[in-house]
Order: structure tokens, then sequence, then C-alpha cells
């Protein structure tokens, strides 16, 4: 949660400290736009008296001044805003840009903790929350800091009595304005929740619209909606009865506070104590002042916000997992990886997972980790990737310890292609030279090549050039899996980890995939997950999963002979070959 600091009234100043420059010379403008402003009045004031004395040459000079400082005031105006209002967008641009960086430098345990939605709303919602505070709430707070004690010095300059008569009834709106305030933060921070929930569950059945569809799941989908939707309203709506109060206290109170002006202020005239001049003056001072009075509730709202959308932000932002180590240049070792394992675990609270495991993979080894559902094979290739950091035991890559630089010369080498292919929503080339973008069109042909997927290519109007549309909609599934192989194999890697990689490709295909693979044995280090005993063959070595522990490693031919899982598991998909060839 939010610290100490950030709970104070200030809690926004490390977002401006960076600029301070602009900060300050926001404040020059705002301070000079409203010393103007309120000096105004004054002027005003002073041509009224020269009227009333038939001064004409006077009044025209003050009514020069008038327009003066009526034009200094506006040209302030002018660039206060520009620059409070740009301030603002840099630091939503910065917050933003530094929210991203943090989010994409989190390891895997923290997205298993976190829903996309959610994140999202704080990327955009929360972040744009203190972006309103930072600009036009802390303008309004400025304007007010600024124009009240020159508008009071010369009020007081004038009279002091009729000055604390008239700002008596201010004091009451300190009071009134912490309350609104309190009672705002408290909704804000429900409403920020909701708009939370709400964004999180219609990310969730956006992405999920075939199943949605396909299981008839609408009516559910959308009654569960409307009532998160109507949650959000609810709040949106206390929000807006406590935040209404804001205007009509500010408008009472300048209303009580002209109502003493004519009162004392005129019963001062007809005593002669003041005259019509300085009840002019004092009648634009009010005026003057009524509109950052209104707009000071409108900012203090703005910082109830703000400061719950920061809450949110921090509460992300200070989440217990270690970043991921930054990016360095690596000059990558030629040879295959070597991975070692020793009594690696990886346990969920349930007990399911991985582990305790010794592993022992030399440069060039190939392995197929077979087992039943769940037990384990996606867990053990994560570990091997360094995507999943062992909670005992350790993984050694080249016989050393994977430190912070040492995991991202891992990941330099590594092709990994998870369980489910995920393509980014821009051209079939770009998707294909992600891991290598200096690769040549000719390698990329002959990646292609290799999985398969170049007569696709061909087929496509656009050929490379064809957008695959979001996480590669526009392909099948078969024809996704092979371009996130292709992408894995155009890196040369180290290290080649495919977790059931080929599940959704037609078995003729997967063959001559395989059969092309063999030309990279040797060359990188395999680990492959499938529950195929054919595919399994490709390797020297196959290790059987179950419920995460090792029940049996050897060679194929091994596995094969020996009573056990691996010889059952050949013997019925032998079977079910010999059938569908038979059919
Ligand atoms: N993030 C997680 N939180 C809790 N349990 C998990 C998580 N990820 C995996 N598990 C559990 O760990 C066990 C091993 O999962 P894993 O994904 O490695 O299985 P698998 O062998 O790859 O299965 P499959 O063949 O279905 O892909 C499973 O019982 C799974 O439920």
């Amino acid at each position: 949660m939010a610290d100490a600091s950030r709970s104070s009234l200030f809690w926004w100043w490390p977002l401006l400290a960076r600029h301070r420059r602009k900060l300050y010379g926001g404040l020059a403008a705002t301070v000079w736009c409203s010393v103007a402003a309120s000096v105004v009045p004054f002027w005003s004031g002073k041509a009224v008296h020269a009227l009333e004395l038939r001064d004409w040459h006077g009044s025209r000079i003050y009514l020069l001044w008038m327009l003066a400082f009526t034009l200094t005031a506006g040209i302030g105006r002018y660039f206060m805003r520009n620059t409070l209002i740009g301030l603002s967008r840099e630091v939503e641009r910065e917050q933003r840009e530094g929210l991203y960086t943090y989010l994409l430098g989190r390891p895997f345990a923290f997205y298993e903790r976190q829903r996309v939605g959610d994140l999202m709303s704080r990327v955009g919602d929360d972040v744009g929350t203190v972006r309103m505070a930072t600009g036009p709430g802390l303008m309004s707070f400025l304007q007010v800091v600024s124009i009240l004690p020159v508008t009071l010095a010369l009020m007081i300059h004038i009279n002091w009595r009729l000055t604390l008569a008239v700002m008596l009834p201010f004091s009451l709106l300190a009071l009134g304005f912490y309350l609104i305030g309190k009672a705002s933060h408290a909704i804000q921070q429900k409403l920020q929740l909701a708009f939370s929930a709400l964004s999180t569950f219609s990310h969730e059945t956006i992405s999920g619209e075939r199943v949605v569809q396909a299981f008839g799941l609408e009516e559910a989908r959308v009654g569960h909606f409307r009532e998160l939707s109507l949650r959000h309203a609810a709040l949106s709506m206390q929000q807006t009865v406590v935040f209404s109060a804001y205007a009509p206290l500010s408008a009472f109170i300048s209303g009580v506070s002209a109502l003493v002006l004519v009162a004392y202020g005129g019963s001062l005239m007809v005593r002669g104590v003041l005259d019509l001049g300085d009840l002019t003056a004092f009648t634009g001072f009010l005026v003057a002042l009524a509109w950052p009075m209104m707009s000071l509730g409108w900012s203090v709202n703005l910082f109830q916000r703000a400061r719950a959308g920061q809450e949110r932000i921090d509460f992300v932002l200070n989440s217990p997992e270690p970043a991921l180590p930054p990016a360095v240049a690596i000059l990558l070792p030629e040879q295959p990886a070597a991975l070692r394992l020793e009594g690696a675990v990886h346990r969920f609270d349930s007990g399911r997972g991985l582990g305790p495991l010794d592993l022992e993979l030399a440069p060039g080894d190939s392995l197929a980790v077979v087992g039943g559902i769940g037990s384990g094979k996606t867990l053990l290739l994560q570990m091997l990737a360094g995507l999943r950091e062992p909670q005992g035991g350790r993984l050694s890559v080249d016989g050393e310890t994977l430190d912070e630089t040492g995991l991202r010369r891992h990941w330099a080498g590594l092709g990994w292609v998870p369980q489910e292919a995920f393509l980014f929503s821009d051209t079939l080339r770009v998707n294909l030279a992600m891991g290598r973008p200096e690769a040549t069109e000719e390698e990329v042909w002959d990646i292609a090549r290799v999985v398969c997927l170049d007569e696709l290519i061909q087929r496509l109007p656009q050929g490379l050039d064809t957008v695959v549309g979001e996480r590669g909609v526009a392909l099948s599934g078969g024809e996704r899996q092979r371009a996130a192989l292709a992408r894995a194999l155009l890196r040369r890697p180290r290290l080649l980890l495919l977790d059931d990689a080929l599940s959704a490709v037609d078995a003729e295909t997967e063959s001559r995939i395989l059969e092309n693979l063999r030309a990279f044995l040797g060359k990188s280090t395999l680990v492959l997950a499938t529950h195929r005993v054919f595919v399994a063959e490709t390797c020297a070595r196959v290790l059987v999963l179950h419920e995460g522990k090792v029940q049996q490693l050897g060679t194929p031919e091994d596995l094969a002979a020996q009573p056990g899982t691996y010889a059952r598991l050949k013997q019925l998909q032998s079977l079910e070959r010999e059938l569908v060839r038979g059919a």
C-alpha cells in the first residue's frame, strides 16, 4: 500500500519534483495573472471615485490602468494554462510509461496474481485522475492561494473591518470543503475498485467471446455486467451527490458575503466611512474571489480522486516480486547451452507443481518430456527457460547459477515456443523476425520451409507482409503454432524449448517438421514437452513425469523395452496409428 509520505497532502510531489522548473514557471504565471486580476477592482474603485468627483481626466487614467491589468491578467492566464496543463500531460506520459515499463519488467509470478483488465484500468483511468489533479486541479488551487493574499491586502488597505466581515463566511467554506472531501475520497476509492472490476470483467468477456457465444452465456455475462455497471453507476451517483454540494455551498457563502457587503458596507458608506468607489472595489473583489473559491471545491475533489488513483497505482508498483534484470548487450557463446537442475522444486499452495527434481543436459542434448495432464511438463520447461525461479534447489546454465547477467544471457540464447502460440497484431514478417530483426529474407524463407509454412505464405495475397490480426487471429491454430516455432528457430537458439508446440498441427505435417528439425539437433540443446510418443522419439532421451516427479528417464528405445508408463503409452498410440492407417 501507499507509504506514509504518499498519503500526506503532498503525495504528488514526487511526480512533480522532476519538473520543478516548469512548475515554478507555472506558479509565476499564476501569481502574475492572479495579482493582475485582483488589482483590476482596485482601479475600478478608483475610477468610480474619480467619476463621483467629476474628475474626468483621473477617471480616464484609472480606466486605462484597468484595461492594462485586464490585458496583463489575460496574458498571464495564457502562460499559466500552457505551462501547468503541459506539465500535467508530461507527468501523465511519464507515469504511464513508468507503469508500462514496470509491468514489462515483472516476472511470471506477478502476472499470476494480476488481472489484465484491472492493470489496464490503472494504466488508463487511474493515471488520468492523477493528470487531472496535477493539471487543472493544481492550477485552480494555485490561483486561489495567489489571488487571496493580494485581494485581502487591497481589501484591508481600503477597510479592514469590512474585509473581516465579508471574509468571515468564507471560513465556513473551508470546513465544508474538508467534510465533503473526506466523504468524496472514501467513495472515490470504492468507485475506482468498481471501475476496475467492470473493466476486468468486460476485458475477459470480450477476450473469451467465442466461448461465451458457443456456450450461450451472453445473457448471464450481460446480467453480471449489468450488476457491476449498476454498482459503478450507484457509486458515481453517490459521488455526484457529494460533489454537487460544492457549488451550492460556494454560491451560498458568496451570497452571504455579498449580503454582508451590502448591509455593512452600505451602512459604512452612509456614515461616510467609505465612498462609492470603495464599495465598487469591494464588489469587484468579491466577484474576483467567487470563481476561484468555487473551483477550490472542484480541485479538492480532483485531489481526492487522484489520491485514490495514486494509491492504486502504488499498490501495483509496490508488488513484492523483484524486478527482472535489466537488458544488457550480450556476447553469446557459440556452443549450445548446458543445463543442470539440482533438487529444483516449485510447488503451489495446492501442493501441485514440480520437483524436487535433478536433471542434467549436456550441450546439444535433446530431451522429450512426457507425462499425463498436469504432470509438470510446462513448469519444467518454464524453469529451464529461467522464466520461473525454483523455490528450492537451483538451475545452472553452462556450469553457473544464474545471476542477473546470466539470466539475460540465457534468454538471449533461448528459443521458446509456449503451449499457446502468441502472435502480435502485425505482419507475419515482423512476427517471424521478432527474435532476430537482422535476419535476411532468405533466412526467413529457409525457416518457413523448415516449419512447412512456406506454402501458406505463398498463398497469402500479401505473402510475408500479411497482417495476422490480434493474437494471430487470422491464422489457424496449427499455422499460428508453426509461425511461433519459426520465430524461435530463426533466433538460432542455444536452447530450444517446445511446449507441446505442434499439438494443433496435423500428424503428416508434424512428421515433416520433426524430420526437418533433425537438422537442428546438436546445434541447439532441445527440450520438448509432448503427449505423443512418436514426437518424443525424435529426441535422444525421454523423461516421464508423474505428479511433478521423475518417473522414468532413458533413451526412447530403453524405455520402450521396459514395463512402465512410456511403454504403455507407446503401445496405445501405435495401436491408434495402425487403426487410423487402416481406416
Ligand atoms: N499458476 C498456477 N497456479 C496454481 N497451480 C498451477 C499453476 N500452474 C500450474 N499449476 C499446477 O501445477 C501442475 C503442473 O502444471 P503444468 O502446467 O506443468 O502441467 P502439464 O504437465 O504441462 O499439463 P498439460 O499436459 O495439461 O499441459 C498442475 O497440477 C497445475 O494445476
